[in-house]
């Protein structure tokens, strides 16, 4: 069937190319055409194509399919891309197995590499390649029923026995017992288990251990070992996430992972170069997530706007045909920004990934020095970045009316995997308020003279307030926002210093002007957003695609600022509220011809975007009553359920 007119003319009426926009939205014209490629050799391998679809299955269904796929996907593996290149490999993952999740997600986002990270190099020696070539699959076991945000309270132990030279597992209470881990539940056979060292009765805190598991052969729990699955979940419902508990379980004194802390043989304890370096394997997920989430939110906004150009629904001024809804200056105020989000997301995510990879060189040489840093970074972005996108994303639906609101759309499944970002990681309140530690520090060290100490990333947070003229350009619109970040943050921390100066302590002091902290912290890291934004724009060479991603950039610096209108009304006047007000309005009108051709540069096929609304060609209609009529519900016309229950009921009534 051919592509639906309308969407045909969208594309037309694009004022660039969307090969050169996903070289600049991918980082290099040689991954985007990489992704290409990839993408297209999946299309011409039947065995990659959903058996039927996953809205239709059931949990075990969708297991099932997963791991049929990564059967097949192992045939393929090396044909279809570089191993060595994380961004293919994820792609083609994308690709292939969608989000819903399954059995290998955390063996590669946490299992490997935390063996990268935190083995030694005789235990990469021993177990790296094994995972790699999926001899063994692995999990990343850290949370418990009864802790997780709070890592120092975990309970499970590994007792260090001398006489032996193992460490002996367990899991003392309910509460200890390990929840929540992908792939633990039914498919791992190793994992990486926090648990705390104890040595000579002394608690060294938690620490990484490699634990066995289940049989290679048989896939049994090995004895000792208490392990399944957690249940049905929001979402992620193709992913087994489980729970473990341990009895005296016994590992040999090698399982430790030990490239930074270190146990010898005679029980003597040998710390880290960094007390938190244990936490690495957070931080390298966490550096992940604004891509990943700009991915999702971008899943999401190419098929509401997609729709948008099809749906047609109402009239402006010609009464002789509806209007197409992305016509309405509300749609493209609901869909518009959070395109450029997605955009912004992504961009963020490519240099959050750059410092996590140049960060662990690194400490691998011996310089911890950025770990700070990064930790802040990334708390405060993985916070902000998945809040958002959960927003975008349920305005995306919203923004497709009722067919919406139906799997058809897929927008549900979309939500329900995103927003677990709020969640997994670090809640977002907490990872919130572990940046505000580092934005107290940072105006403490202002207050007592070291200004010039300070990082380029906080130094905003030492200048004075200058003129704003809003005529000159996104420029000016950070100046607003390093306004509203430094103001806040300045206010919260005195807010806090008030307290614990008047006597409360510094645990109460800070629970007391959490919300003011968490508040500085969503600023500033909107900041960060907005300028690394800033500077990728302006780095772009293709002239076409610079232009469009600057009338982009102004609905997203317009309405940023209209967002926080309440942190900057010191600053700006009401006229110049209005003016920004206006500016976004005309920023609006201008994407709104590049709208459909600005969502198709994500490039993001029909096969992982499994939706009716969104498909490329716009034939939504049609398709749309194909997939109801392939409802297994409408496989006979009159259910049993109806013979069994409602002709009774119905026959009884008539009496
Ligand atoms: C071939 C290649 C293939 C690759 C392809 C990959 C294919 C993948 C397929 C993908 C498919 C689908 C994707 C699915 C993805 C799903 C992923 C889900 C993953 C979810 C996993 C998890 O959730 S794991 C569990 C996570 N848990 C947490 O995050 C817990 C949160 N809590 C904490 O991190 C900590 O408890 C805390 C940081 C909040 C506090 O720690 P602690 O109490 O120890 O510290 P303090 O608060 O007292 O702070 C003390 C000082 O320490 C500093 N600090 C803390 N952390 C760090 C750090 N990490 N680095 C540096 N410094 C740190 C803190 O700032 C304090 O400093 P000062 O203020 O100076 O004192
Ligand atoms: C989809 C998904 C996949 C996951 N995968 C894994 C995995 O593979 N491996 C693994 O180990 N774990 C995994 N987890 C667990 C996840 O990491 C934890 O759920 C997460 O870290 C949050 O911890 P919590 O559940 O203990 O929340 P809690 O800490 O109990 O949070 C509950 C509430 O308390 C608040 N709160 C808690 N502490 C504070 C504080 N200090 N100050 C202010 N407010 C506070 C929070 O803001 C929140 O509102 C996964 C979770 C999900 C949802």
């Amino acid at each position: 069937m051919s592509e639906n007119p309308d969407l045909t003319n969208e594309r037309a009426s694009g004022t660039f190319e969307t090969n050169a926009m996903a070289a600049v939205i991918y980082g290099s014209e040689k991954f985007a055409q990489r992704r290409r490629e990839i993408t297209e050799a999946i299309s011409k391998i039947p065995e990659f194509q959903d058996s039927h679809p996953l809205v239709f299955m059931s949990r075990e269904e969708k297991i099932s399919e997963a791991c049929r796929k990564l059967a097949v996907l192992s045939n393929y593996w090396n044909s279809l891309i570089d191993t060595s290149d994380e961004e293919e490999a994820l792609h083609l993952y994308r690709e292939v197995l969608g989000l819903e999740g399954h059995p290998l997600a955390l063996h590669e986002t946490m299992f490997i590499p935390s063996l990268i990270a935190q083995a030694s190099d005789e235990q990469q020696e021993k177990w790296l390649g094994r995972a790699q070539r999926r001899e063994i699959i692995g999990c990343y076991a850290q949370t418990e029923m009864g802790h997780g945000t709070n890592l120092r309270a975990l309970e499970t132990t590994a007792t260090f026995d001398i006489s032996t030279r193992e460490f002996i597992l367990n899991s003392p209470t309910i509460t200890s017992l390990k929840w929540w881990p992908g792939a633990l539940g039914k498919s791992a056979n190793w994992s990486i288990v926090i648990a705390n060292l104890i040595i000579k009765e002394h608690n060294y805190g938690p620490h990484p251990f490699m634990v066995q598991l289940r049989d290679e052969k048989s896939h049994e729990p090995l004895p000792g070992i208490t392990v399944g699955d957690i249940g049905p979940k929001m979402a992620f419902n193709g992913a087994d996430n489980g729970f473990l508990g341990f009895k005296n379980y016994r590992i040999p004194r090698e399982n430790m992972l030990m490239r930074h802390s270190k146990v010898t043989s005679d029980g003597s304890y040998i710390k880290p170069p960094h007390a938190k370096i244990g936490y690495s394997s957070m931080v390298k997920v966490r550096s992940r997530m604004a891509m990943d989430q700009g991915l999702f939110l971008a899943s999401a906004l190419v098929i509401a706007v997609r729709y948008s150009a099809v749906r047609r629904q109402g009239y402006l001024e010609d009464k002789s045909r509806e209007v197409k809804v992305l016509d309405y200056q509300t749609q493209q105020h609901r869909l518009f920004p959070s395109i450029a989000r997605a955009y912004a997301f992504i961009f963020c995510g490519f240099e959050t990934i750059r410092l996590y990879d140049q960060l662990l060189i690194d400490v691998q040489n011996g310089n911890t020095s950025g770990m700070a840093d990064l930790h802040a970074l990334t708390s405060g972005l993985k916070s902000v970045v998945t809040y958002q996108t959960g927003e975008g994303i349920e305005q995306a639906r919203m923004a497709c009316g009722g067919h919406g609101y139906s799997m058809a759309s897929y927008i549900s499944e979309i939500y329900g995997v995103a927003i677990g970002g709020c969640t997994y990681e670090g809640e977002n309140m907490v990872m919130l308020l572990q940046l505000a530690r580092y934005l107290v520090k940072s105006i403490e060290m202002i207050q007592n003279g070291k200004s010039r100490e300070l990082g380029p990333m906080v130094a905003y947070l030492a200048e004075n307030e200058s003129e704003i003229d809003l005529n000159l350009g996104p420029n000016e619109y950070l100046k607003v926002f390093e306004y509203a970040a430094r103001n806040q943050t300045w206010r919260a921390t005195e807010k806090f210093q008030k307290l614990r100066n008047s006597g409360m302590s510094n645990e109460e002091a800070w629970n007391q002007a959490s919300v003011e902290l968490t508040r500085a912290s969503r600023l500033h890291t909107r900041l960060y957003i907005m300028s690394t934004f800033i500077n990728h724009v302006g780095s772009i060479v293709d002239q076409k695609v610079k232009g469009v991603l600057i009338d982009l950039l102004n609905v997203h610096v317009t309405y940023e600022v209209m967002d926080i209108g309440i942190y900057v009304q010191g600053l700006l006047s009401s006229n110049q509220m209005d003016l920004i007000r206006n500016q976004l309005y005309v920023s609006l009108e201008t994407i709104r011809p590049n709208a459909v051709s600005l969502v198709d540069s994500f490039q993001i096929s029909d096969m992982q975007l499994r939706s009716v609304l969104g498909r490329r060609d716009g034939n939504v209609y049609e398709n749309l009553f194909k997939w109801a009529k392939s409802s297994p519900l409408n496989k006979t016309d009159v259910l049993p359920s109806v013979t069994q229950y409602l002709k009774p009921m119905m026959e009884k009534s008539k009496l």
